[in-house]
C-alpha cells in the first residue's frame, strides 16, 4: 500500500508566510502528522473513463459512528480540492488539526455521529492516502507523470468500490462541497446504476458542469505548476532534497484562493493596508499580498503538486451531461432527493449554477442560499447557516427513510 507519508521529509524555511519559498522542498506536504485516524481499503483495479486502468487502487478513509443493523444510517462526506478525509478531529487528538467540518459533524451536531455512520474518503488522485500520482505502480516506481487522467466519474467509481468493500448497500445521504459536490451529484446517477441506493444528495457551492470561466481560472494554475522548473513534467519525486515544484504550486494556490473569496471581502478586509511598517512604494507589500503568500506557503507544505494538477484536471472534466444527452437531461433524470445550496457571493461557482440544479432535478428541495461576504469558501466558514440547512434536509429525508 502506498501512502504519501512514506516520503522523505523536506526542509522547512524559517517563516511560513514567506513566498516564494526561499528553499524549495521535496515532499514537504508530508511534514505534518498523517491526517486523522485513517483506514485503508484495497479496492483492486479500476477501469477509467479514458479506457486506461489503475491496477491496484487503495482508498483511504475515516469513519465516525456505527452502522446500524439494517444498514440504513450511512452518510458519505466528500471533500473539496485540497481537502481530505479528516472531516472531524481536533489538534489534541495527536493529528494535524481540526477537521474541516468540525462544526457540522459529530455527536449531537447536524450530522450526528451518535445517530449516523459517517464515512469520508480521500479522493482518487489525491495525496492523503488514496492512490494518486505519488503512489507506487506495480513495478514499485512512483507514478509521477505516468499517473493517468481521472475524471469525477472515475473518482466516484473508486468511492463505489469502497462502498462495496465496506459492505454498505445504500447511503442515507451523500454530501459534498465544491469538487465534493461534483461527486455527490455524480453519485445520484452512478450509485443507483451500480446497485447502491442513495436516499439523498446534498450539493453545496458546486455545479453540474465546469464552465468556460472556471476552466479559464484553472488554466494559469496548471501553467504555474507545469512551468516550475522543479516540476520536471511531474517526475520530481526522486529529485534531490530541496528541488520540489512548490513555488509553482503556491502561485496556483494564490490564483485559486482569490476565486475562493469575494472581491468585497478582500477589499473591505485588506483594502490598501500595507503589511507591517514597510510601505509597498518602498519595497514592502500590501497586507492582501502577504495573506496570499501565507496561503501559498501553507498549501505548498501540505499538498502534492501532481495531485493538484490531477484533481484540477478532474474538475475540468466535470460535465454531468457527458454521454447522457446534455446537462438538462441528466439533471432531469436524477431520482434521488436533492438539497442544492449556493453561496450568494460565490464568484467561482455562481449561485445561478445552483439555481439551475435545484430547478431541473425533479426531487430537489427549493434552492437554499448561504448569505455570506466570504465567497466560495463560505461553505467552509458559514457553519450556523449550513447547520440549519443540512438539519432541515435531514429531517425531511427521515420522513421517508427513518434510520434505526
Ligand atoms: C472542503 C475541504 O476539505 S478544503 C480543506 C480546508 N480548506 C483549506 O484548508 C483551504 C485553506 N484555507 C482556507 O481556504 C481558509 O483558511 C478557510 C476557508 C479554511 C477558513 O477561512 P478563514 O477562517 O476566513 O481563514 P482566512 O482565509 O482568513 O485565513 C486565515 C489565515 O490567514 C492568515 N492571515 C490573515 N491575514 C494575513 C496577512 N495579512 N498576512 C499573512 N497571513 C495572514 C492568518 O494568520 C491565518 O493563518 P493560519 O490559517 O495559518 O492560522
Ligand atoms: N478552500 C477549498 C476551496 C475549493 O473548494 C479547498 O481548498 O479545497
Amino acid at each position: 500500500m502506498t501512502r504519501c507519508d512514506d516520503f522523505p521529509r523536506g526542509k522547512q524555511p524559517h517563516r511560513r508566510s514567506e513566498f516564494p519559498l526561499p528553499v524549495p522542498v521535496t515532499g514537504a506536504w508530508l511534514e505534518g502528522d498523517p491526517v486523522g485516524h485513517r483506514q485503508f481499503a484495497n479496492v483492486g483495479p479500476l477501469i477509467l473513463e479514458s479506457g486506461l486502468s489503475l491496477p491496484d487502487v487503495t482508498v483511504a478513509y475515516e469513519t465516525w459512528g456505527r452502522l446500524n443493523d439494517a444498514g440504513t444510517n450511512a452518510i458519505l462526506i466528500l471533500h473539496a480540492l485540497t481537502g481530505d478525509s479528516h472531516v472531524v478531529g481536533d489538534a489534541g487528538d495527536g493529528h494535524r488539526s481540526a477537521g474541516w467540518w468540525n462544526d457540522l459533524v459529530g455527536p449531537g451536531k447536524p450530522i450526528d455521529t451518535d445517530k449516523y455512520f459517517v464515512v469520508a474518503p480521500n479522493v482518487l488522485g489525491g495525496c492523503q492516502g488514496t492512490t494518486g500520482p505519488a503512489s507506487l505502480d506495480p513495478s514499485g516506481r512512483r507514478y509521477g507523470s505516468r499517473f493517468p487522467r481521472v475524471t469525477v466519474r472515475d473518482q466516484v467509481d473508486a468511492e463505489i468500490a469502497l462502498t462495496t468493500a465496506l459492505g454498505i448497500g445504500s447511503w442515507h445521504l451523500v454530501i459534498g462541497g465544491s469538487m465534493g459536490g461534483q461527486r455527490a451529484l455524480e453519485w445520484a446517477l452512478l450509485g443507483p446504476a451500480a446497485g447502491i441506493g442513495v436516499d439523498g444528495i446534498a450539493v453545496i457551492a458546486s455545479s453540474a458542469q465546469f464552465t468556460g470561466d472556471q476552466i479559464a481560472w484553472s488554466h494559469p494554475q496548471l501553467a504555474a505548476i507545469r512551468g516550475d522548473a522543479h516540476f520536471r513534467g511531474g517526475d520530481y519525486y526522486d529529485a534531490p532534497a530541496g528541488q520540489g515544484p512548490h513555488n509553482g504550486l503556491g502561485i496556483a494556490r494564490q490564483i485559486a484562493h482569490v476565486t475562493y473569496r469575494s472581491a468585497e471581502e478582500l477589499d473591505t478586509r485588506f483594502a490598501r493596508v500595507p503589511q507591517g511598517a514597510e510601505e509597498p512604494l518602498h519595497g514592502g507589500r500590501f497586507a492582501v499580498q502577504s495573506y496570499l503568500d501565507h496561503h501559498a506557503s501553507k498549501l505548498a507544505y501540505r499538498f502534492d503538486a501532481n495531485s493538484y494538477v490531477t484533481l484540477t484536471e478532474s474538475m475540468l472534466s466535470h460535465d454531468l451531461g457527458r454521454d447522457r444527452g446534455g446537462v438538462a437531461t441528466a439533471l432531469r433524470s436524477i431520482r434521488t432527493r436533492a438539497l442544492i445550496v449556493g453561496v450568494d457571493s460565490d464568484r467561482l461557482f455562481p449561485l445561478e449554477a445552483s439555481r439551475t440544479m435545484a430547478r431541473l432535478i425533479p426531487a430537489a428541495d427549493p434552492l437554499r442560499t448561504i448569505h455570506s461576504p466570504y465567497g466560495h469558501d463560505g461553505f467552509l466558514i458559514e457553519f450556523d447557516q449550513l447547520a440549519s440547512i443540512v438539519k432541515d434536509f435531514e429531517l425531511s429525508l427521515e420522513e421517508r427513510t427513518a434510520p434505526h
